[in-house]
């Protein structure tokens, strides 16, 4: 970790090692928010020297990147006196000013890290400017875990010290009479830019909440390459990339011109089924120069064309991120080993696998302030590890609201998600009609697929007493559901990390998942005889995928349920202490913009 945070920090410095400086190799320790004591050789000459950036912005702008990126090291002799100065380039421009510094030539002896200042002062804490840019971001905009994500991941390294941007569209939802942008300003800025055959006009508005500077760009089009226009106020900042295009943007139109030529790009895959893939005519919309039209370009192999006249030539704008991102980061382990093979890659998985080195996964957290039984604003009642006692509360209102009979001790099983192939909506409606047979409720929320929408309006006319399928997209009700069910079921054919399980395990709401991805690493099988038969695990996970083997799980959940209560209540303790705040995920992250750092721009 300390060689690792030593090199990074050098970049984040923009101190160079790799740009020939002999020397400046260690980072001692931060003494302020922006200064930082160096120490090192140069000449032969040991030197420890603090090291000052006065700001982040390049406000002024008309100096040029040499003048902007020097450190000035002041050498003393053993007096105090100062007898040179070092200008120490650095590869990033910014502001840096060296206001003190100690030769220490004469002590030979290598006990600068014994300082006994040092030893009082924690170590040295990295901070990077980061940029998020997606497509959603709670609560402003989320209709589905992406937007959950972005909502809160920037807040938790924010509170880390990391300075932090999201940028992301304003939607038409986002109008006056919306609240949730009631404390948004109005940039005044009108930038043009030029993509699909003609300038268009962009407006920026602006909050800072949390901790966090949160611009949003109104624009009739989604595609958000256009908000580096905002970045472009900015320098020297790690770019963390959600998925898009905007990482051919940088090698494409900025870096040629120095800008952003020491910022790395991270792309994290929230979900690698959706590639944002175009037909290849639509290429010259994006504003980008022929010659990167390799990067995205994506051919799909001849079974998988619409005709006898369809080349399969397309505009990926995944695949374009994948090869050319500084890193990769997907929001599981097991499913960034998932994606490098071809049952999960969905025809990425060898670009990927070329790309391994750069790959990680990072199990996501969850926004534990709004998603907490004790305090939940939606739900009837409120609970917590020490008092379950409201846990039924929130059932039987939930069962109240519902129309279904109001019965405390039946087994209540839930659903909630997009209704698409991904969640296997398919297994539940053909295990239904045999559930429906057992003396348990079940209750569905979701939208998606018109098959599986009317399918669940028709399911709910059969059996009117066991099941409800509510048909839409409704936060509060999400909450309300988490909290009264007993079950929460997830049969995702793939679940890249998936949340409501994490949400579920938090309100003592038992998982039935199948073992796939973040689902798989982030419940625990149920093993009453371990722990010398106090009983482990939060959940159960069953695979093979199929009606059999989830309908068994269920059945064997169900029953644990109604005959061993004390088993059932363990499950739901061990669930809820679980820390599944992001602080554990974001340490990870920026372990992450550490190692991107370490390497030079993977594209120049
Ligand atoms: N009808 C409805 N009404 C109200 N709320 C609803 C809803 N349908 C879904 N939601 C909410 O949307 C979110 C869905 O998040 P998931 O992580 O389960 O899936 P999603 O596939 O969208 O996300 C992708 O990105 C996330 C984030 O990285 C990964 O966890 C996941 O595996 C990946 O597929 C949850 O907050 C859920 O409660």
């Amino acid at each position: 970790m300390g060689s690792l945070q030593t090199s990074a920090n050098l970049s984040c410095l923009c101190v160079s090692v790799r740009g020939g400086v002999q020397g400046f190799s260690t980072v001692v320790r931060q003494v302020g928010f922006n200064s930082w004591l160096l120490q090192g050789r140069i000449r032969s000459r040991k030197i420890q020297s603090l090291c000052v950036r006065s700001s982040f912005n390049n406000a002024g702008g008309s100096s040029s990147s040499e003048e902007k990126g020097l450190l000035l090291g002041a050498e003393r002799d053993s007096s105090g006196s100062v007898v040179g100065f070092q200008l120490i380039p650095h590869s990033v421009t910014g502001d840096a000013t060296i206001v003190e510094s100690h030769d220490i030539v004469a002590d030979d002896r290598d006990d600068l890290s014994e300082d006994a200042e040092q030893k009082e002062k924690p170590p040295t804490k990295l901070t990077f400017n980061i940029i998020f840019v997606t497509a959603e971001a709670a609560p402003y905009s989320k209709t589905g875990g992406l937007g959950d994500v972005c909502g809160s991941l920037p807040v938790a390294l924010a509170s880390r010290g990391h300075r932090v941007m999201v940028v992301s569209p304003r939607y038409l939802n986002g109008g006056p009479s919306d609240e949730k942008y009631a404390n948004t300003v109005d940039l005044d800025v009108r930038a043009t830019i030029h993509c699909f055959g003609g300038p268009q006009e962009v407006a920026f508005y602006h909050e800072y909440r949390a901790g966090v500077d949160w611009k949003y760009t109104a624009l009739a089009i989604r595609y958000l390459w256009t908000t580096l226009l905002i970045a472009d106020l900015e320098r020297h900042m790690v770019i963390f990339m959600v998925h898009l295009v905007i990482i051919r943007l940088l090698a494409a139109k900025y870096r040629p011109y120095g800008v952003y030529k020491d910022a790395r790009s991270i792309v994290l895959i929230h979900n690698i089924a959706h590639q944002g893939v175009e037909p290849a005519a639509t290429y010259h919309n994006l504003g980008l120069p022929p010659e990167w039209y390799g990067a995205l370009e994506w051919i799909f192999p001849t079974w998988a064309r619409a005709h006898a006249l369809d080349t399969g030539e397309t505009v990926n704008v995944l695949k374009g991120a994948v090869a050319i991102a500084d890193r990769i980061l997907t929001v599981s382990q097991g499913y960034s080993w998932e994606i490098t093979t071809p049952e999960g890659g969905y025809g990425l998985h060898e670009l990927l696998s070329s790309r391994k080195s750069v790959l990680n996964g990072i199990t996501n957290g969850i926004d534990v302030s709004d998603w907490n039984p004790s305090t939940d604003e939606h739900t009837a009642s409120h609970y917590s590890i020490r008092d379950l006692s409201g846990k039924v509360k929130c059932k039987t209102a939930l069962q109240k609201e519902l129309g279904l009979p109001i019965r405390p001790d039946c087994p209540l099983i839930g659903f909630i998600g997009r209704l698409d192939y991904q969640k296997g909506v398919d297994i539940i409606l053909s295990a239904i009609p045999e559930l429906m047979q057992d003396d348990v409720q079940f209750v569905m929320l979701g939208s998606g697929e018109k098959q599986y929408e009317d399918w669940m309006r028709h399911t709910e006319n059969l059996f009117k007493d066991k099941f409800r399928g509510w048909v839409g997209f409704n936060v509060p009700v999400s909450h309300r559901i988490t909290a009264g069910c007993d079950i929460l079921l997830m049969p995702s054919r793939f679940e890249p990390c998936g949340l409501n399980q994490l949400y579920a395990m938090r309100y003592g709401t038992i998982p039935v998942v199948h073992s796939t991805g973040g689902l798989r690493d982030t419940v625990k099988d149920f093993n009453p005889y371990a722990q010398e038969g106090e009983g482990e695990g939060t959940g159960w996970t069953f695979s093979p995928l199929s009606r059999e083997k989830l309908l068994d799980t269920l059945k064997v959940a169900i029953s644990t349920y109604i005959e061993h209560k004390s088993s059932w209540e363990g499950l739901m303790k061990r669930g809820m202490e679980r820390d599944y705040s992001w602080e554990n995920a974001a340490i990870q992250y920026e372990q992450v913009f550490e190692w991107a750092f370490i390497d030079p721009p993977y594209v120049r």
